[in-house]
């Protein structure tokens, strides 16, 4: 069966004014209703140039176990290369209809790798307003070069290049994290899969939508990877939920946002969190995100790191393969 992507069901609504009503949400979602406007908190941004190392270490692990999220600046990615990155996804979501479904997920096919419209089962059946490309652009094994795009030609390049500029910063944030939490600067990154952690990219493509105030991008959700890399567009979206209320965080041209995930807070016990956040859309715009997710390998077992397990501070998750999680996590079973 033929899949209708959101990009042809947001031509239609376009000239109709109207969205269809499975992109509707519950009043309790609608991002009219419950943004809170006008103020107010900001989530911490942090730049990694900061000479003083103590003072690095100490802005991220407050920010990972106050948010579970903040935007890096000053991370030495070259800004020809964000742009770089972002055009060549661009273009591919721009190509014809027909020659994006070469890169659909295969029917019957049980990896997450593709082109796709949805994930996740979703709260009551709604749809969120987005269409998405996976493949993995890091370690050269795990790479499957049949879901990259081949057109444009350079979507090859911009990806290597990006992935290859990401290892510094990965490394850096796993340092600081294991240096945060009282652990040997390698730890963290070891526990997480070390050099066969999966770099998995994800391009959102949320099209322009008649009826921003009713319809959500991605529902609210916590990231399944440990950590989340993000480069977004200019087009304002990303929200998360902080002391009871949604807001949006604000666009810093050229900053990466940084998402904790579940799988950091299982190995840190519980101290650093993930975030909860979803995106809303735009009516004249087209918003796209590129989140990395770095992942452990699926056989690989997680669990609290031992060190941080101790009288006061019992084991809050169960050690488990990172498949098993995602299995639960995917198909909304207890963990
Ligand atoms: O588009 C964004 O800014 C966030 C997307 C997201 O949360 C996800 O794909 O997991
Ligand atoms: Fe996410």
């Amino acid at each position: 069966m033929e899949v209708e992507r959101v990009q042809a069901i947001a031509s239609l609504s376009k000239c109709m004014g109207t969205i269809p009503t499975e992109f509707i949400r519950a009043e309790n979602e609608q991002p009219a209703i419950t943004t809170l406007h006008g103020m107010v908190l900001e989530v911490p941004v942090i730049d990694l140039c900061e000479p003083d190392e103590k003072k690095l270490v100490r802005a991220i692990d407050q920010a990972s176990r106050e948010w579970g999220i903040f935007q890096l600046v000053n991370h030495d990615i070259p800004t020809d290369l964000i742009s770089k990155l972002q055009k060549v996804g661009r273009e591919f979501f721009e190509l014809p209809q027909e020659e994006k479904e070469l890169y659909a997920k295969p029917p019957g096919y049980q990896g997450v790798e593709g082109y796709g419209t949805k994930l996740q089962k979703e709260v009551e059946g709604k749809k969120g307003w987005v269409d998405h490309l996976f493949h993995k652009i890091w370690p050269p094994s795990a790479i499957d070069y049949q879901f990259w795009p081949k057109t444009p030609p350079s979507y090859r390049e911009a990806n290597e290049e990006y992935a290859e500029r990401l290892r510094g910063v990965v490394d850096k944030l796993f340092e600081s994290l294991s240096l945060g939490l009282g652990l040997e600067g390698h730890e963290m990154k070891e526990a997480a899969g070390g050099d066969e952690l999966n770099y998995l990219m994800k391009i959102n493509y949320y099209p322009p939508c008649p009826r921003p105030d009713l319809a959500l991008g991605v529902v609210a959700h916590t990231d399944m990877s440990a950590l989340t890399i993000l480069v977004p567009n200019e087009v304002q979206g990303l929200q998360v939920f902080k002391e009871g209320h949604w807001y949006d965080v604000k666009y810093i041209p050229n900053a990466l946002i940084i998402h904790i995930g579940d799988q950091i807070e299982i190995l840190s016990n519980g101290i650093y969190k993930g975030v909860l956040h979803r995106t809303t859309v735009n009516k004249e715009m087209t918003r796209m995100s590129w989140p990395v997710f770095l992942e452990p390998p699926l056989e690989l077992e997680t669990g609290p790191i031992s060190k941080l397990v101790n009288k006061e501070n019992p084991s809050k998750y169960k050690t488990k393969k990172y498949k098993d999680y995602v299995h639960c996590k995917l198909n909304k079973l207890p963990q």
